[in-house]
C-alpha cells in the first residue's frame, strides 16, 4: 500500500506539471479558470458540468485522480464544453474550437512523451483495486 501512494504522488506532481505547464500558454487563457457568468450569461444554460484548468489542479490536489486517463477525461469534458458551447461557423466560434482541439492534442502529447506505458498501467491496476 506504501509503495501506491508512492506511484499516486508521482502521478500527482506529474499531472501538476502538466497542468501548469498548458495553463500557462496563453492560447488557453480561456480554460484557466471557471467561465464568469458575468460576461458569459447564457453559459450555465448549456453548459451542464463546467470544467477549467484551475478546477482540474485542485482536483489533483484532492487526490481526484489516480490515472492518468482520469485526468485527460477532464480535459475532454473541458474541450467538449468549448465545442458544445460555441458551435457556429462564426471566425469567434471557430477559433475557440480551434483553440479547444489544440489544447487536448497538447494535453496528451505531454502525457504521452512524459509517461511510460507502465507506470500509466500501474496506475490502473490501483484505480481498478479501489
Ligand atoms: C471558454 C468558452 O467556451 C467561451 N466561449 C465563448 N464563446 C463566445 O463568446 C461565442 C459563443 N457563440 C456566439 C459568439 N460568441 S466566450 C468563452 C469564454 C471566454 C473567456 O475569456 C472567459 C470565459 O470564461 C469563457
Amino acid at each position: 500500500i506504501c509503495q501506491e501512494e508512492n506511484t499516486l504522488r508521482e502521478l500527482r506532481i506529474f499531472l501538476r506539471d502538466i497542468c501548469a505547464k498548458l495553463a500557462r500558454n496563453k492560447q488557453f487563457f480561456m480554460f484557466t479558470k471557471p467561465v464568469d457568468v458575468e460576461e458569459v450569461p447564457d453559459y450555465l444554460d448549456i453548459i451542464k458540468e463546467p470544467m477549467d484548468l484551475e478546477t482540474l489542479m485542485s482536483k489533483i490536489d484532492k487526490h481526484s485522480y489516480i490515472c492518468a486517463r482520469d485526468f485527460l477525461d477532464d480535459i475532454d469534458l473541458i474541450v467538449r464544453n468549448a465545442l458544445e458551447y460555441n458551435p457556429d461557423k462564426s471566425a469567434e466560434d471557430k477559433h475557440i474550437r480551434h483553440r479547444a482541439c489544440s489544447l487536448r492534442d497538447k494535453a496528451y502529447a505531454f502525457i504521452k512523451a512524459e509517461m511510460d506505458s507502465d507506470f500509466e498501467d500501474t496506475c490502473r491496476d490501483i484505480r481498478d483495486k479501489r
